[in-house]
């Protein structure tokens, strides 16, 4: 069997100062080119769990391995290095640089990541590739991010999570914003992306109607057990 591209080994994490929340996940593995789909209630931990994933907070106890590496073996600079190399990270808010063009945007994750950089090749290029795949018009390059309505600014969230082809996308409810039709559009496009460059995908939502295109279908409280309470 592949080695897993993602591996949480008896994870513990609580919100320092607050003891009314904690988290564990005893064990969850993520193949390559797999695509899980991690259903939870409001506040039982999904964007906690995607950020401890990403590096971006540390786990009390136990393992977040990427691609085989340990986060906690990295120093916070080398996290950020690393996330940029090995993660396409879609949020919920898309969290693009409002006055940066779209070309920037897209390419943004390359600066960071030589590796990431090379497997693009020439980035103008490919990002115009990805935003034409996304069915974006060719002329959205240059326009400012914050111009763009709210699909195509999620589309463009996509093609920056895509470019470069990392082995690990994670999104945050990344539909929560569309309407049926648009959210149905919309993930046709990132499944196809997704499976065109090999990537894994895990996405956490609260919305048991996007089951049927994942692998896998998980409930927080199949991999997580987590502590609720007053703050
Ligand atoms: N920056 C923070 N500092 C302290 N506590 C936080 C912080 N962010 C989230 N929490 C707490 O962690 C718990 C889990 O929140 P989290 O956002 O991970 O849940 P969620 O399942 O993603 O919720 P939602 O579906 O509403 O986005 C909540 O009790 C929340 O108040």
């Amino acid at each position: 069997m592949a080695a897993p591209v993602l591996a949480l080994e008896g994870l513990e994490f609580q919100w320092p100062g607050r003891a009314g929340f904690a988290l564990q996940v005893p064990g969850f593995q993520l193949l390559p080119g797999e695509t899980v789909l991690l259903l939870g209630e409001s506040g039982s931990g999904k964007s906690t769990l995607l950020s401890l994933i990403c590096g971006t907070l540390l786990a009390t106890r136990g393992t977040v391995r990427v691609a085989g590496t340990d986060l906690a073996d990295l120093s916070g600079g080398q996290r950020d290095r690393f996330r940029a190399e090995q993660i396409g990270v879609i949020f919920q808010q898309f969290n693009l640089l409002p006055f940066g063009t779209v070309a920037d945007n897209i390419l943004l994750p390359l600066r960071f990541a030589p590796d990431r950089r090379r497997r693009a090749g020439d980035g103008r290029a490919r990002a115009l590739m990805l935003c034409q795949a996304l069915g974006l018009p060719e002329t959205v390059l240059s326009a400012r991010a914050g111009t763009l309505s709210v699909g195509q600014q999620q589309r463009v969230a996509v093609a920056r999570a895509l470019i470069g082809e990392p082995p690990l996308l994670v999104a945050d409810e990344p539909t929560s914003a569309l309407d049926a039709g648009t959210q149905a559009a919309f993930l046709d496009l990132l499944f196809e992306q997704a499976r065109a460059c090999g990537s894994a995908l895990l996405m956490v939502s609260h919305d048991p109607r996007l089951a049927a295109r994942f692998d896998r279908v998980l409930q927080m409280e199949d991999i997580a057990h987590s502590k609720r309470g007053a703050a």
